[in-house]
């Protein structure tokens, strides 16, 4: 039976502002995104990691990328993924950090695997892996690198699968086709990592708990709202947040996010920039 959290609880999983804090201690998050045919995905999960609360984002996208990613928020600090390497990811005792990897990655795509693999080796900060990072950890390989994350400590890895990532996750681990709500926790455990589930409802496990968020609407049922949910709970992790907090938090704020955006817009005119926008609303409601 799946737990839901109360409104307490989830303003209690929030990292405090430091007043004195500046943009590095405020927490750096470095999003690993975008490939030449999905370069709007790294914008959007970037975007949303600002709004969320991260002190500091940079971007490593290809090549083609790095223009529309500068020209959709001057702000972000982007790059070419062929200038960049891991040794850019690490946290530091007063400046916490963490990394997203895989919006607008093409799960197909040679340069997309490497990197989504490397980064569970390579990043010595909690790690959510989303998108076609999804794609490349599906396979025995992938796993075994998951596995041996895990075992070298090298920080917390959250996993956000939609239900046809979620499928292709539980396949390669031998994990037979479930509810999400009984996917998210084999899926936990069999990659030593938090998992959402993202659906109507989303279900989120670290394999021994079990907790739904059904508060969104369908207005989130377009394309890219999930590269938003990606920056939302990468910049809780980078604030300080404790893992499995950073995603119930990270998909309810989303989902109240939603809310607003459909307040506002409409259910059918929703889009997920909309829902970018909403989230000082949502942080509003949290914190109010
Ligand atoms: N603006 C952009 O640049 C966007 C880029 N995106 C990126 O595009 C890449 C591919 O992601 P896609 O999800 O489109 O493609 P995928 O190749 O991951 O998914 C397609 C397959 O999964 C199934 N599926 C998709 N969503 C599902 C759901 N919610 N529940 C159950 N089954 C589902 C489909 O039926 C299909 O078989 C990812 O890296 C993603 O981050 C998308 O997020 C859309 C927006
Ligand atoms: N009908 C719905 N009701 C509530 N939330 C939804 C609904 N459909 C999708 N969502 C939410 O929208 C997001 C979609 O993510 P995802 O499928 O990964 O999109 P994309 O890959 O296009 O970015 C998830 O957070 C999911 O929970």
């Amino acid at each position: 039976m799946a737990e839901h959290w109360s409104a307490q609880q989830l303003a209690g999983a929030l990292p405090p502002l430091n007043p004195l804090a500046n943009k590095y201690i405020r927490g750096h998050l470095h999003v690993v995104a975008g490939c030449s045919r999905y370069p709007g995905a790294a914008a959007l999960c970037a975007a949303a990691g600002q709004r969320a609360g991260a002190g500091y984002t940079s971007v490593a996208c290809s090549p083609e990328a790095v223009a529309l990613v500068r020209a959709f928020r001057p702000s972000l600090v982007a790059s070419s993924w062929d200038d960049w390497n891991w040794n850019a990811v690490a946290a530091a005792p007063r400046h916490p950090a963490a990394a997203v990897v895989g919006p607008g990655f093409d799960g197909e795509d040679d340069t997309c695997c490497r990197l989504a693999l490397e980064s569970l080796t390579e990043a010595a900060t909690p790690l959510l892996l989303d998108g076609g990072a999804l794609r490349a950890l599906a396979t025995p390989y992938g796993l075994a690198r998951a596995q041996a994350r895990g075992r070298a400590q090298r920080g917390p890895l959250v996993l956000t699968p939609h239900g046809g990532e979620a499928g292709a996750l539980a396949r390669a681990t031998g994990i037979d086709d479930a509810s999400p709500a009984e996917t998210a926790p084999a899926l936990a455990r069999a990659f030593g990592a938090i998992v959402a589930v993202k659906g109507p409802t989303t279900f989120i496990s670290d394999g021994q708990r079990l907790v739904e968020v059904n508060e969104g609407t369908a207005a989130l049922a377009k394309a890219g709202t999930g590269d938003v949910l990606a920056g939302i709970i990468g910049a809780l992790l980078a604030q300080g947040a404790e893992p499995f907090a950073a995603a119930v938090l990270g998909c309810t704020l989303h989902a109240w996010a939603g809310n607003s955006a459909a307040a506002s817009h409409g259910l059918r005119s929703v889009v997920p920039e909309d829902v970018i926008e909403a989230l000082p609303d949502a942080f509003k409601q949290l914190e109010g």
